[in-house]
């Protein structure tokens, strides 16, 4: 048929990928670079195959629904632009595809012709765009020194079970810890040995609490925990648990590193709590622990007001 091979020409020179089906989506017309795009050889092996060929198993119904609703719908304009979807090549890899499809008329008969552009590098791009921001957030959200959390990391998670008390009634505690006299280790041995005292202690806490206790750095000799679902005498047994084996830990080195701790509970519904609030108390709490001698851990009161 003539106007078959002047489409067929025609299908050569453009710049994407084309195939023409018929309303039984069987495949009439495919150019060269369709048949390279999905990895066969000659236009006859897809040529007279249904669109399924082309397609993974797992859309061929839905697919054959597409295709019915297209056909009577008997507008012939652009259908589908920028649609993306999965192919299938000849070898069973997947391809990430992007098509135009619009109806088309030969001898009175209805077709449809869908042009080609292969996403997978789009999605591959994409995906890597992802995965950078996603290493970024959680770069800034770490302490590079010890890799915990950081400050940003810790009182977002304190706004999160903030706002968990409030409307699913879960309590929680939160502890702020300094270490005391850390001052006399830097200046005594110097800066970096106060970096491996402080990786050290880090590693102490965070094996010390449980796997769902979130343990951050805060400053600069300051950590703090938040213990999800804790209630004051779970998070007093862990805490008391991490001030022990941090003694234990340095026992044998020429300088003792112990610390102070101030622990806030919060679980009382009746009560409204900001993370400023909660941090000042704990805090409080905690420089009472240095004023009492250090090496212990007090509880904080949180009051109405
Ligand atoms: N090595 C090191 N030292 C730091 C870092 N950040 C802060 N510091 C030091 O940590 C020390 C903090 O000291 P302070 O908390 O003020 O006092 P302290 O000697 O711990 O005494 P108390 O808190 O009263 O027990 C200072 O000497 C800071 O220079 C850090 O990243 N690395």
């Amino acid at each position: 048929m003539k106007t078959h091979r002047t489409i067929a020409e025609l299908l050569e020179v453009i710049p994407d990928a084309a195939l023409i089906m018929n309303r039984s989506s069987e495949l009439v017309l495919v150019n060269s670079m369709l048949v390279s795009m999905f990895g066969y050889q000659q236009r006859r092996e897809l040529i007279g195959n249904k669109l399924d060929i082309l397609l993974p198993a797992a859309v061929h119904m839905m697919h054959e629904k597409h295709v019915a609703a297209f056909f009577s719908r008997a507008e012939n304009r652009p259908m589908g632009k920028g649609f993306e979807f999965l192919g299938r090549r000849k070898d069973e890899s997947m391809i990430h595809v992007e098509i135009m499809l619009s109806h088309v008329e030969f001898d009175g008969e209805p077709f449809a012709i869908a042009f080609v552009r292969d996403s997978t590098s789009n999605k591959l791009t994409e995906d890597k765009i992802r995965r950078e921001l996603e290493q970024e957030r959680v770069l800034a959200l770490t302490d590079h020194l010890t890799g915990l959390a950081n400050r940003r990391a810790f009182v977002e998670e304190l706004e999160r079970d903030i706002e968990l008390l409030r409307t699913q009634e879960r309590q929680f505690a939160v502890c702020f810890i300094d270490l005391d006299d850390f001052k006399i280790i830097n200046d005594t041995y110097g800066h970096e040995i106060g970096d491996e005292v402080l990786q050290q202690v880090a590693h102490v806490v965070k094996a010390g609490c449980r796997a769902s206790d979130l343990v951050a750095r805060v400053g600069g000799d300051e950590f703090a925990t938040i213990h999800a679902g804790a209630t004051l005498e779970d998070a007093m047994h862990v805490l008391e648990r991490v001030r022990k084996m941090l003694v234990q830990e340095f026992a044998e080195h020429h300088w003792p590193v112990t610390l102070s701790m101030g622990v806030c509970h919060c679980g009382d519904a009746n009560l409204s709590y900001d993370v400023a609030s909660i941090l000042r108390v704990a805090d409080k709490a905690m420089y009472e622990a240095k004023q009492q001698g250090k090496n212990q851990i007090k509880i904080a009161r949180v009051s109405a007001d």
